[in-house]
């Protein structure tokens, strides 16, 4: 599960970006040693549109983005991945599980062969990472929330990511679940090691997740 963290100061997340979308139009570069990088801003400022710009769902103007030293988009060399290309694991507001499927049905439905030597994320490495094993053969119907977003975690490192994004990922949970989770979620960013980007309104979550923050106003 782990991964060499000998990364000096390289920046794991390097971005610099013309987005435009509608009558939204910003630059956002951000540029980080910290492995760990709260993205926070008000609502509006463009958080989502910077994640999906890493993904590959939306195309930045000019720019460039770079992930631990691999290049997914750059404009001025005419490189532009796909975005099933990218290594990108999403984990969203909601958990957005497949509901014709059980929790081992989505755990097992993006998962790809770890690229280069040896697999990196294996099924049940990931399961007791985020304590979902009695959940393997539920449906996801009645997944509480909190339940439901380990899932959608674990489906998320079962697809070998690079990096992982966080859009709001607690938000749509009470603050009893909300509690719950964020254990998970530390144990995720001590152990799996990934660059991680990670959007909240919650000074708190960020204080308790992240390494550092990257404001845009
Ligand atoms: N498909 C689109 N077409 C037109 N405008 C868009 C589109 N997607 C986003 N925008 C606009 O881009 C701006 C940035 O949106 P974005 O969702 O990235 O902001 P955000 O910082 O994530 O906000 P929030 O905190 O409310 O989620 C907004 O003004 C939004 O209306």
């Amino acid at each position: 599960m782990h991964r060499c963290d000998a990364l000096g100061s390289r920046a794991m997340l390097s971005l610099d970006i013309q987005l435009k979308r509608g009558r939204f139009e910003r630059q956002v570069r951000i540029e980080d040693s910290a492995r760990v990088v709260a993205l926070v801003g008000p609502s509006g400022a463009g958080k989502t549109t910077v994640l999906n710009a890493i993904a590959g769902l939306v195309k930045p103007r000019a720019g460039r983005i770079e992930v631990d030293g691999r290049v997914l988009f750059d404009r001025a060399r005419g490189i532009d991945l796909p975005a099933y290309r990218r290594r990108v694991g999403y984990v969203f507001q909601d958990a957005r599980l497949f509901p014709h499927l059980d929790v081992r049905g989505n755990l097992l439905y993006g998962r790809h062969a770890a690229p280069g030597a040896g697999p990196r994320f294996e099924l049940d490495a990931v399961v007791a990472l985020l304590g979902i094993e009695a959940l393997l053969p539920r449906r996801t119907a009645n997944l509480s929330g909190g339940e439901a977003q380990r899932v959608a975690i674990g489906r998320s490192l079962l697809s070998q990511p690079a990096i992982l994004l966080f859009d709001e990922p607690l938000s749509a949970l009470d603050q009893a679940r909300r509690e719950e989770l964020i254990p998970y979620l530390q144990r995720v960013r001590d152990e799996v090691r990934l660059p991680m980007l990670y959007v909240s309104h919650h000074p708190d979550e960020v204080r308790r997740l992240t390494g550092a923050v990257h404001r845009l106003d």
